[in-house]
């Protein structure tokens, strides 16, 4: 890593700070989050393959969907609303020569999952990586204090969309083609204050682990993320600003993590890098929790 990204890495923290919405945006972010690095140059590792990724406009999943098009794949991008988001990121991915759709909806409803894929196909030719990554979460003091209304919601985005993403894809994917999903360090470690959405990251979890197994025979792999503190919109339209106070700077690693950060790794979950991994995750959060 050059000079310049360990020092684009590099921060005491954040300046706690709110946004009234959520999903956030990153223009109102200040700092605006580190998707790119200039170490990370693409060398055809995902080249001519189609990859729809949810939640790609921003944040981690718009650092996954650039990095995808430097390794030379064709993006898909699933969101809510946040156009300004979608088209920066979309502009900079046709900047590597790709082709990149946007589709905007809400992932709750389970015929726009099934939509999107369908017009990925139709758009594109062919899936070969769903990235499944897009959520929601609330802060609350108690688990008492969780209305089933919430629980609905959050289940409904975080957990069943990427089953019924999931659905959608697999009749469209070969052998080689993957599967990816983002859940949470708090799957691991759990987190009071967000039990509805940590119970969505532990469903995952063992949603990766079964649907691994079934579709091994196939040769298809299903791998997932598991991030740490991170600096993406969904801190500041989420998280009240005391507990973004120390946001990532207790870290083994001393700082909080960057959507760029998650690149390469999802290259590798991507690609014939990863090919004897499935029903694996990979941690990335500077230390906090480790697990083989
Ligand atoms: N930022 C962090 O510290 C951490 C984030 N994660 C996970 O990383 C993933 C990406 O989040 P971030 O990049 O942090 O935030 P983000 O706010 O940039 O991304 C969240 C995305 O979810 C999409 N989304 C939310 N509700 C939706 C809906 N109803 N329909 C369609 N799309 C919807 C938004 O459009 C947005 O693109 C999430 O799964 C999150 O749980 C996991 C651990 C830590
Ligand atoms: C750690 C985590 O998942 C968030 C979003 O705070």
């Amino acid at each position: 890593m050059s000079e310049l990204d360990k020092q684009t890495l590099m921060s005491d923290g954040v300046e706690p700070q709110t946004q009234e919405k959520q999903p956030g945006v990153e223009s109102e972010m200040t700092p605006e989050p580190v998707y790119e690095l200039e170490s990370h140059v693409g060398s055809g590792k995902l080249k001519d393959k189609v990859a729809l990724i949810t939640g790609g406009d921003s944040g981690i999943g718009r650092a996954v969907a650039i990095g995808y098009a430097k390794e030379g794949a064709h993006v898909a991008i699933a969101y809510l609303d946040e156009h300004e988001d979608a088209e920066k990121t979309k502009e900079r991915i046709e900047q590597e020569g790709v082709t990149c759709t946007l589709h905007a909806g809400d992932i709750a409803d389970e015929s726009f999952c099934f939509n999107v894929v369908e017009e990925v196909v139709e758009k594109h030719g062919k899936l070969n990586i769903l990235v499944n990554n897009a959520a929601r979460q609330e802060v609350r003091e108690s688990v008492v204090d969780i209305s089933a209304e919430q629980l609905k919601r959050t289940f409904d985005v975080n957990f069943f969309a990427m089953v019924h993403f999931t659905k959608a894809a697999i009749p469209h994917m070969q052998s080689g083609d993957t599967l990816i999903y983002t859940s949470s360090i708090n799957a691991y470690v759990g987190n009071p204050s967000l039990i509805d959405y940590t119970s969505t990251k532990g469903a995952i979890v063992a949603f990766v682990r079964s649907v691994a197994l079934e579709l091994a025979s196939k040769g298809i792999r299903v791998n997932g993320v598991a991030p740490g503190p991170i600096w993406t919109p969904l801190i500041p339209a989420t998280l009240p600003e005391d507990m973004q106070e120390s946001f990532g700077v207790s870290s083994p690693l001393g700082r909080p993590g960057q959507p760029a950060d998650h690149v390469e790794p999802y290259v590798l979950l991507a690609s014939e890098g990863s090919a004897y991994m499935t029903g694996q995750f990979i941690h990335i959060n500077g230390g906090m929790y480790t697990s083989s």
